[in-house]
């Protein structure tokens, strides 16, 4: 994030409660925007992500030709090039956003132009060889500097690959499905781990035939896409701070209605369920393959237990680790994260600025390479956090301040517009105090 730093302070809360339909799903609403863009016809999206990451995928695929207008009310029209983009008249900007650069140097691979991918100084520093190998090897011709960006393609055919991702990554995985669509041949990506599969559901729902086993996806080439009309689910990765604050205070109640429950994205609700919270759901319905409903969650009584999180879990739990970290102190016996060496490459290393402001706070933490111990039972005194520019550890730790001692001082806060700029005013809604 390049704006000014902005403060936000959050005092203590006494109790939880409201009703609340989020913003739609960020993972979901860079695939429509990008396949969007691409697609024959136009794309008519309702409750499209309001934060600036997606705005960044819209803004790549204006400047490859595809046309774009916004609504004030989370509606978003792509006009898409049918096929084939236009070569861009300046770098692609992809601002904070990994999943813009990652799956769209995979969609522009076996484009005719040249491309250059540019992001801020935090996405320019996370890394692209992931993405660049495999890429490479179903032709693709790609330039990183020092594995980082800046990304330049030069469109070239490609070919199908058979690829078994080393790291789980759905971002890795949706990036050579998008080549795959364009390429001769049948592209297949094996997984460990199921990582979230909103990029096979997406190209789906834009009309490709996607084939999946358990534990791979194939795409056959020369496949074309057509628009679609459709509700973007809200977020459950942004609904997880709210599950997460609600968990601290026995007699919350929050609902949450038209949230995206793919059952990739929704093992949170399994580790509070594990943690003793209550979480319901009801009207379940299938939109494109996605699951959306109405979810209610409330406090255990007698306060939260403790829990590992690791292997195949961790990979799921990826984005909302910052935060279950961060309630940790709270519960009964604390969470051992484990297998989460991935964190340390996001928009900040995650493990390193969660044990910082953990520290802050005033608990014992002990850090791993690929992880974190928090002891339970520690009470947490407000104290000035530093959001490292990253919007999760803002987030995460405005939900940590709620049960603290004393008011507690976000430094960095507009660092949640990246994925939920809504984020300060809603907890506000539903906070008693
Ligand atoms: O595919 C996606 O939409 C995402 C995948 C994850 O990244 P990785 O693919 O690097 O694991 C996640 O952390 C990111 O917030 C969004
Ligand atoms: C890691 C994240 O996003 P991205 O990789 O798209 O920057 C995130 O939103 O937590």
């Amino acid at each position: 994030m390049n704006e000014t730093l902005t403060e936000q302070i959050i005092r203590p809360a006494r109790n939880i409660n409201g009703s609340l339909r989020l913003p739609g799903d960020k993972s979901i609403s860079h695939r429509y925007a990008l396949l969007g863009g691409l697609a024959e016809g136009t794309t008519r999206l309702a409750n499209f992500s309001t934060g600036a990451d997606c705005a960044s995928s819209l803004g790549c695929v204006e400047a490859l030709g595809a046309e774009i207008t916004r609504s004030e009310d989370g509606g978003v029209e792509i006009k898409g090039v049918g096929g084939r983009f236009a070569a861009p008249d300046a770098p692609l900007d992809c601002g904070n956003s990994g999943s813009t650069m990652r799956m769209l140097s995979g969609l522009l691979a076996p484009q005719a132009h040249t491309f250059t991918l540019v992001g801020d100084a935090s996405l320019s520093r996370r890394p692209m060889e992931r993405v660049r190998k495999p890429l490479m090897q179903m032709g693709a011709e790609i330039e990183l500097t020092e594995g980082h960006a800046p990304v330049t393609i030069r469109g070239k055919a490609l070919k199908g690959i058979d690829y078994t991702t080393p790291v789980p990554s759905a971002q890795v995985k949706t990036a050579l499905l998008f080549a795959g669509m364009q390429a001769e041949g049948t592209t297949t990506v094996h997984e460990s781990v199921r990582t979230r599969d909103h990029g096979e559901l997406a190209l789906r729902a834009f009309g490709a035939n996607v084939e999946r086993t358990l534990d791979s996806v194939s795409i056959a080439g020369g496949q074309t896409l057509r628009a679609i009309e459709a509700v973007v689910p809200g977020d459950i990765s942004s609904a997880a701070f709210f599950f997460c604050a609600a968990a601290l205070f026995p007699g919350s109640n929050l609902i949450f209605d038209g949230l995206g429950m793919n059952p990739t994205r929704a093992t949170l609700c399994d580790v509070l369920t594990a943690l003793g919270a209550h979480i319901g759901v009801l009207n379940l319905e299938d939109k494109f393959g996605e699951l959306v409903g109405t979810v209610q969650i409330n406090a255990p009584k007698d306060g939260m237990t403790g829990t590992t999180i690791s292997g195949g879990l961790a990979a799921q739990l990826i984005d909302e680790l910052p935060v279950l970290a961060a309630i940790a102190p709270y519960t009964a016996n604390g969470i051992r994260i484990r297998d989460a060496k991935e964190l340390r490459v996001k928009e900040s290393d995650r493990i390193a600025l969660v044990a910082k402001n953990l520290r802050a706070m005033g608990a014992e933490v002990e850090e791993f390479e690929d992880g974190l111990d928090v002891p339970g039972g520690q009470p947490l005194r407000g104290a000035v956090i530093d959001a490292g520019g990253d919007h999760r550890i803002a987030m995460a730790f405005s939900v940590a301040a709620l049960r603290a001692e004393g008011e507690t001082l976000i430094r960095g806060a507009e660092s949640a517009a990246i994925s939920f700029p809504e984020f300060f005013t809603l907890l506000d809604r539903v906070c008693e105090r």
